[in-house]
């Protein structure tokens, strides 16, 4: 069969561990039905990624998904959407977006906070990074577990009164306390989710495993110079290559109060199709963000979903099925990672007998 023909059959992905300077992964090994499971300093899965992460030592191609044929040697995704763009990704996308994906999805699952943090919005990333894409995020929080008696959290946002002489006389000082102290902390429990727009401080706390959403770059400002987890960082990894003045450019400061952070960034699920075998959660739409969109589908039966002229992402995060297409059929249970692209057509998931079908469904900017 030529490569190009797979742009006719979702396409399994095969599993895709990345490295990062917090601690975590216990809970993706399990998910993963990995040997051993632990936490380390490998606590991202990375979903149908074109993207290769900026780590120090860099190892060639981390981060990239190969997509596992029936038989033979896994195939780095790039490389096989580039055999025949818009057949993988839509025609409307290629021409909107070019040949690339345009979104990047993870799983996380942390046991140390992450470092306080910040992304690009689009226009910062433009002007400072020679890049088209900034990073807004949205985490769709699946679970997680008290580490040490702490019920899992996140940070977001400036609360009232952070301004930039302020923020830049915490990070200076190196007074994480008080920088913790500045950003609004929310628990989190499974099935809320937030949206995180470039600009804004955040960081998850320890016990957080979550499904992410983001646009496809990694670049990341700390403002921590040792991490939680004991990792220490270079100038460059703090803020970029762009130098601290402009990283702390980079944080908006508009302090809010608690409410209104809740207001504009928890997000409120809306049920957007209920059928006799299954429902479909929409999680995040692009009245949102623009830049992406997620849904959740819980399927009992059998749930259609119509041909689109776009490709899709999907994640099993509980339960086993089926998955049937125009030419055949794909057994999927926990942690099975899928690439539908645009020319696969409808496809149908079916739980098995007694079984629910837990699926995240990714989609990419309009
Ligand atoms: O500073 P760290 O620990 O590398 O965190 C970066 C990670 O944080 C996230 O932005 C989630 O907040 C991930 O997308 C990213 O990989």
């Amino acid at each position: 069969m030529r490569q190009h023909d797979w742009a006719h059959q979702p396409l399994r992905l095969q599993m895709n561990r990345v490295r990062r300077p917090f601690r975590g992964g216990l809970l993706l090994d399990r998910w993963q039905g990995r040997p051993d499971p632990r936490d380390d300093f490998q606590a991202e899965e990375w979903v149908a990624s074109t993207l290769a992460a900026r780590n120090p030592q860099p190892i060639p191609e981390e981060g990239v998904s190969r997509v596992l044929p029936a038989e033979g040697p896994a195939l780095p995704l790039p490389e096989l959407i580039g055999e025949a763009p818009e057949l993988f990704l839509g025609a409307a996308h290629v021409r909107k977006h070019g040949p690339q994906p345009a979104v990047l999805v993870k799983v996380l699952d942390s046991c140390s906070r992450l470092m306080l943090q910040v992304h690009p919005d689009r226009d910062f990333a433009r002007a400072e990074l020679n890049s088209a894409f900034g990073k807004t995020e949205a985490w769709h929080i699946l679970g997680g577990r008290a580490i040490d008696g702490v019920e899992p959290y996140v940070l977001l946002g400036f609360k009232p009164g952070i301004t930039r002489a302020v923020w830049q006389d915490l990070f200076e000082r190196q007074d994480v306390e008080g920088m913790v102290d500045a950003l609004h902390r929310f628990p989190v429990k499974a099935g809320q989710t937030f949206l995180v727009e470039g600009g804004v401080p955040h960081a998850a706390g320890p016990g957080c495993c979550f499904m992410e959403i983001q646009e496809p770059t990694d670049f990341t400002m700390r403002v921590e110079r040792i991490g939680p987890s004991g990792a220490r960082l270079s100038d460059e990894q703090l803020h970029q290559g762009i130098g601290f003045q402009k990283m702390l450019d980079c944080f908006r400061y508009e302090g809010l109060s608690e409410a209104e952070t809740l207001r504009r960034w928890r997000l409120v699920p809306e049920i957007a199709r209920c059928a006799p075998g299954g429902r479909i959660r929409q999680l995040l739409t692009y009245q949102d963000t623009p830049f992406f969109a997620m849904n959740r589908l819980e399927i009992w039966g059998r749930l259609e979903l119509p041909a689109e002229e776009r490709f899709s992402v999907a994640v099993v995060w509980q339960g086993s099925g089926v998955l049937h297409w125009h030419g055949g059929t794909l057994p999927v249970g926990p942690a099975a990672e899928l690439f539908l692209p645009a020319a696969v057509g409808p496809v149908v998931w079916e739980a098995d007998p007694g079984q629910t079908l837990d699926v995240i469904h990714c989609l990419p900017p309009l």
